[in-house]
Parts: structure tokens; sequence; C-alpha cells
């Protein structure tokens, strides 16, 4: 049980509603969920109240939650989720178009991988999206650069990313030789739980697979072979050999660019823009620009202030999480400037707590 990440405050948690038994969700498919209890896995699916009372996707589970169920065993039919117990992250994809709404990829991460090849892969700006993405989900990111081999300038490239890491750590990593991986062992902790994310092709699965084990990657050899590699019975939450979980779904690999928390990523262009004459300047012309004071002086790249306006205008919901965003649509339906003003006092106020 403690293996799969539970820890003493869910079990706490848990233990309030003691007709009910806790688990956490190791895989999905459709309606149907895959939940590890302490008595082993069932199949089980939400009750009607909680389909009835839901007001967003988000309030279903998903993979990595910690969940209450009704039974111990799926031998006399599917058991029931009565519960989803609070989160401690949760990544989200947002919505591309007007219809389609917000998704849950996975919950409860603890700490995240964003990865990135040394080769032709390495992009700063990609990075700084991984980045702000993993910032606004609550879990804790690790900038992983993979392919070492690739590259004769490792050191220069650590640097570059340390400048944007704000202070998280940035690990080195190649899948071409045995220890190549070992750098992200000390992240490898009993009870905690892990994702990866990255664009295809950096390495993600090659290190995921030195993680797991022997006994794991003869399953994920396996699942190569098929063509559904996530079928109801694959297992989207899996045990490391040296303690903790993996959370591995196509969504969170995936999880890309949306949903970004630009508040946080692009702090120290916050910082400069505070210390600018006028409150709204634009860093154009204005006297008295901190901001451009910095690119004067080199301690602000034009790169980088450059990606960040270039994020602003992508992203109409910078700094916002999903709930946050949800008030601003209402907001703009009906309240129009004044919604907009709103936002900004939401953004205001999530920077001083
Ligand atoms: N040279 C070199 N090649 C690597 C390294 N790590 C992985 N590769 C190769 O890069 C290719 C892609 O690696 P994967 O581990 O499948 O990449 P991935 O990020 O899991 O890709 P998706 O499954 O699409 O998300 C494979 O051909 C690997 O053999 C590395 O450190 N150095
Ligand atoms: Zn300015």
């Amino acid at each position: 049980m403690l293996n799969y990440g539970f820890t003493e405050k869910i079990l706490q948690e848990a233990s309030e509603e003691a007709h009910l038994y806790p688990g956490r969700i190791i895989s999905q498919h459709k309606e149907l969920y895959k939940v590890a209890l302490a008595e082993g896995e069932v199949h089980a699916e939400v009750s009607g109240k909680m389909i009835h009372g839901a007001q967003s996707p988000l309030d279903f589970p998903v993979v990595g939650d910690f969940v209450l169920l009704d039974r111990t065993s799926d031998a006399g039919g599917y058991a029931i989720i009565h519960r989803v117990l609070p989160r401690k992250s949760l990544f989200v994809r947002k919505a591309a178009g007007k219809t389609t709404k917000a998704q849950a990829v996975g919950a409860n991460i603890d700490l995240v991988f964003l990865c990135m090849a040394l080769n032709k892969d390495y992009n700063l700006r990609r990075l700084e999206r991984y980045f702000a993405v993993a910032l606004d989900s609550g879990a804790t990111p690790v900038m992983v650069l993979t392919k070492a081999d690739l590259c004769s300038d490792v050191e220069k490239r650590v640097a570059e990313v340390e400048r944007i890491a704000l202070g998280y750590d940035v690990v080195v990593t190649s899948g071409a030789t045995e220890e190549g991986y070992l750098g992200l062992k000390p992240y490898l902790a009993p009870g905690r739980t892990l994702a990866f994310m990255g664009s295809s092709g950096v390495g993600k699965s090659t290190l995921i697979n030195r993680l797991l084990g022997a006994e794991i990657m003869a399953t994920q050899g396996l699942r190569n072979d098929d063509k559904g590699r996530h079928t109801t019975t694959s297992r989207e939450l899996l045990l490391l050999e040296e303690g903790g979980t993996l959370l591995d779904t196509p969504g969170m690999r995936e999880l890309g660019l949306d949903g970004a928390n630009l508040e946080e990523s692009f702090e120290d262009i916050h910082m400069l823009a505070a210390q600018c004459k006028f409150s709204d300047c634009r860093h154009d012309r204005e006297p008295g620009c901190a901001v451009r004071e910095a690119l004067d002086s080199g301690e602000l790249t034009l790169d980088r202030l450059e990606s960040y306006r270039k994020l602003k205008t992508e992203n109409p919901y910078e700094g916002l999480s999903s709930r946050q965003i949800e008030k601003k649509k209402i907001d703009q339906m009906f309240g129009g400037k004044s919604g907009l003003k709103q936002a900004r006092e939401i953004i205001k106020n999530k920077k001083k707590r």
C-alpha cells in the first residue's frame, strides 16, 4: 500500500469514512478505472452521485488519484468510487478549442522530470513552457537534459538552463551508457510519485526502462509489440524497484504548452517590471523602464523578453489556475472590462500568497 504513495495524511483522510476503502487509480479506460488497494487490484466506476454532482471534468478521478471505494473485490461487479481525496498536484490539459473542456491527465505527482535532449531538440523556450506547466500543476520540476553523448558543450547548456530554472535542479543524463541515468536516482523515494514530460524522442522511455529495472522492462517490451499501448489491462502507475511510483500516461508525456504559469516562470521579468516607473509600462520607449535597463546591462536577454511576449499573446490566461480560468471566462462573458480587472486582481493576490 505505502509503495503506491499512500501517506499518513492520505490514510488519515481516508479513515474519516470508515465504511469506505482507500485506493489509488492505476489506469483508466473510458469510464472504467483500475484501482490498487491494500487487498489487491479492482475494477471500478464512479458513483451516480459523483456523476450528477460533477461541475467539471476535473471532478472525476484520473490516474494517480487517491479515492475511496465501497468494496475491496470486484468479483461481484465493479467497485464504486465514492470520493476523490484532495489532490497534491494536478496536471491539466487546457481547452484547445472553444468546445473542449479542461482535461486532467495525472494527479498527485510529487516530482516531474522535464526532459529536453542536448541535440537538435534543444530549445530553451520550449523548456520554459514545460517549466511553467509543471509549476502550475503543483509538482516540483526537475530539468533533465538528455542525450549528453550527442553534445560537445554540456557545461554551457547546463549554465543556460540554470539561468531559467529559478533554483530548481538541473540534471544531465544519457541513455547511451549503463550509468547515464544515475543522476535521476537520488530523486526516487518510497511513497514519492514521479512523472516524465518532454517531446517525443528525447529519450524518456529509455530512462524510464532503466529506472523500472529488469522485471517491468519485459512488460514494456510486450507493450511495444502491442498496437494499443495503453489498454484496459496496462498500468499507468508503475512501482519502481528503488521505491516510489512512476505515473506514465500518453496524456502526461504529450502535455505541452497550454496551461503555462507565466507569473512564476518569468518571475525575473515580473520583478523588473515592478521597478518600472510606470505601472502600465510596456517596456517600449517609456522613461524609467527597468526592463530595458536590464536589457542594456545584459542582465536580461532580448530572446527571453521576446519569448515572454510571445507566450503572453498566445496564452490570454497567463498565470491563472484552472479554477481561476473558469472564473475569468465567466467574468469576460458578463463583465467586460471589469472582468479583466478582476483577473488582474487574482494574479496579484496569487503572487502575494
Ligand atoms: N544517442 C543517444 N540516443 C538516445 C539516448 N536516449 C535515447 N536515445 C534514442 O533516442 C530514440 C528515442 O528514445 P525514446 O526513449 O524512445 O524517446 P521518448 O522520449 O520515450 O519518446 P516517446 O515514446 O515518443 O515519448 C531511441 O532510438 C533511443 O535509442 C541517448 O542518451 N543518447
Ligand atoms: Zn518597463
